[in-house]
């Protein structure tokens, strides 16, 4: 029996970039994955080993990071051609590219700078009753609902130690996966009215916080809930940190002024906390 080589492929997946174009105060991003996938005179490196046919999946990394700044993404049908013909063009031994990109929609919440990600958001309710006239306990909630801000946002004086390499920032891109459950006093509330305020009131919150941490943001979007609505008196949240890292693209000859970043998608930095109404009733097992 003889064994041969079948169809191969090989490429970087899944680069995740994100464009801000700047407009003065007004900022447009594009959000996008993308997945390029190489093909054609690559016997020599499975057969032997033989890398001189092989362009790294690296190097295809930086050409969609560098690509997003020098050319921007306009519809990404125009990105995906731009790039998959430049590798077959640039790379002799390359007769074919596959370029896979995905976007992610984002809306406008309020100024020039703060989105949320379109779509994906789940609406959630727990509801805890000893019968009627026992106790009831009435907790409704949001998980998953992105939210981005492309400036607004600092970190700095933060302690350091010897393993501290963090850079202090004054302008960052600050986004988040919003979960939030919030509790109510009472169980006769109008809860798609006090749903729709809520969702609202941490949206604005978050848009309009100039943020010294994401800490700070989630106080001011729990506090924001409960002062404009009477009937809840209790918030909570959890807030992943989605780091968006500002990516070096001095090696290819370009600047990046706050442009294209590398949206990771983990670790993350995961911020959670209570904020109560100063008479709220314990009520510990409304949570459970
Ligand atoms: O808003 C932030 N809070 C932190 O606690 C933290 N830690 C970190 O590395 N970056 C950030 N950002």
């Amino acid at each position: 029996m003889a064994v041969v080589l079948g169809p191969n492929r090989y490429g970087k997946a899944e680069t995740r970039v994100v464009r801000v174009t700047r407009d003065g105060d007004v900022h447009r991003i594009k959000d996008v994955n993308v997945s390029v996938a190489l093909s054609g005179a690559m016997d020599a490196v499975h057969l032997t080993g033989d890398n001189s046919a092989v362009l790294p999946t690296d190097s295809q990394k930086n050409t969609v990071f560098a690509f997003a700044k020098e050319h921007g993404i306009a519809a990404i049908e125009d990105f995906g051609l731009l790039l998959a013909r430049h590798f077959t063009r640039s790379q002799a031994a390359v007769a074919h590219a596959r370029v896979e990109i995905h976007e992610y929609g984002w809306e406008r919440i309020t100024g020039g700078h703060s989105f949320a990600r379109t779509g994906a958001e789940v609406r959630t309710a727990l509801v805890h009753s000893d019968g009627e006239g026992g106790a009831e306990s009435v907790v409704s909630g949001l998980a998953d609902l992105v939210v981005l801000n492309s400036t607004g946002s600092e970190f700095h004086g933060f302690a350091r130690d010897a393993y501290t390499t963090l850079e202090p920032t004054r302008d960052r891109v600050l986004a988040t996966a919003v979960t939030a459950r919030w509790r109510h006093r009472g169980t006769d509330a109008d809860w798609d009215d006090s749903y729709r305020g809520a969702r609202e009131d941490l949206l604005l919150a978050f848009a309009e916080t100039r943020s010294l941490s994401l800490q700070q943001t989630l106080y001011q979007m729990g506090r924001r809930v409960l002062e404009a609505q009477a009937g809840l008196c209790e918030v909570r949240l959890s807030l992943p940190n989605k780091h968006h890292f500002l990516v070096d693209l001095k090696p290819f000859g370009l600047d990046n002024d706050n442009e294209v970043y590398f949206a990771a998608d983990r670790p993350y930095g995961l911020i959670e906390g209570a904020v109560l109404a100063d008479d709220a009733p314990p009520a510990p097992s409304a949570w459970e």
